[in-house]
């Protein structure tokens, strides 16, 4: 079980108002170590404002970022120490090799062993390429060495500001494997902003969604996705015997709610919690209904994140 000093990154209320415009409003969550977390949400929600206010490159209108329990407002100096970051594109040397680049940032930044850049060099998967200059290298090839640059000082958290922006398919694919295997080789948490629902799918545990700066809701991804709905309405569908009579008791059930209802097929779409459910079968069987059968009605998360942001695309 996770316990809450695993809890890495905290945002406590966060605000940012530019003049009389609220860009972030209010806005609460938590990363913990080892979890990838997206934070998603449709252009201009206010992604990469809430990342650069945890990273304190703006400050805040209120609220508190912790990290690691230190506040990025009162303890910059030690809150900090614990973040490997890119927020804007890395600048490199160009004419220098990816070694050299890292051996520069290695004298600007204390307490960073070769033995260190080589291991991270490893994990990003650019020990072949070290000895290459930097103008040679692809896109994903940069982006790799800033997260290696980002992490030779063993920080507990990895944030990244769309990091496949400008990535072909292939290099998304590979900038999702080396972030998977950097969450579970090194440990930490990272937190990565996408307006790609279907990228985050595949790479995050869960996704914080943002719209029009305010936090809409949280949702865990993958099987924990699955666990964490069966306490929540699903769309169900239910074949019963005789389907006008199963109206009339179902009517007077508290709470119920119908999405479609088919005469033919004496089928019934419901809304409803797995609580819910048993009740409304134990109701059905005791006024001699019979209950067919109860089908799961999958709703792709693409159809779930459209309506909760409203309709608004981000896939
Ligand atoms: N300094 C500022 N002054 C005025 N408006 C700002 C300022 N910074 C951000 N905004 C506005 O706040 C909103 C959120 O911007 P932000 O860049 O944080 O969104 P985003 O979610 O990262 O979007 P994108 O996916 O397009 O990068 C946008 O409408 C932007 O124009």
């Amino acid at each position: 079980m996770l316990q809450q000093n695993d809890v890495v990154l905290q945002l406590d209320s966060v605000t940012k108002k530019v003049g009389k415009q609220i860009i972030v409003d209010q806005l609460s969550f938590e990363v913990r170590q080892g979890e990838i977390v997206g934070l998603l949400g449709p252009n201009g929600a206010g992604k990469t404002t809430t990342i650069r206010m945890i990273v304190g490159l703006i400050g805040m209108t209120s609220g508190e970022v912790l990290i690691k329990g230190h506040s990025i407002r009162s303890s910059f100096s030690q809150a900090i120490t614990h973040v490997g970051a890119i927020v804007e594109n890395p600048e490199f040397y160009a004419y220098m090799t990816g070694w050299d680049n890292l051996k520069q940032y290695q004298r600007m930044t204390a307490g960073i062993t070769e033995a260190r850049m080589k291991q991270i060099v490893e994990v990003v998967g650019l020990s072949e390429a070290m000895n290459k200059r930097v103008k040679s290298y692809s896109l994903g090839m940069r982006q790799r060495l800033g997260i290696a640059q980002a992490l030779m000082h063993s920080p507990s958290i990895l944030i990244l500001d769309e990091p496949t922006n400008g990535l072909d398919p292939a290099g998304i694919r590979e900038m999702r494997d080396y972030l998977k295997r950097i969450a579970q080789e090194e440990g930490i948490a990272i937190l990565v902003s996408s307006h790609l629902l279907s990228e985050m799918e595949l790479m995050c545990s869960r996704v914080v969604i943002i719209q029009q700066g305010k936090f809409i809701r949280e949702q865990l991804l993958g099987s924990a996705h699955i666990d964490q709905n069966s306490h929540e309405a699903q769309s169900l569908l239910i074949r019963v015997n005789e389907l006008q009579q199963a109206r009339l008791v179902l009517d007077k059930m508290e709470s119920i709610q119908y999405i479609a209802m088919n005469d033919l097929t004496n089928e019934l779409e419901i809304s409803c919690t797995d609580e819910a459910l048993a009740q409304y079968v134990h109701e059905l069987s005791k006024q001699k209904i019979a209950v067919y059968r109860i089908v799961d009605v999958k709703r792709s998360l693409e159809d779930e994140f459209l309506a909760w942001t409203g309709g608004n695309q981000i896939v």
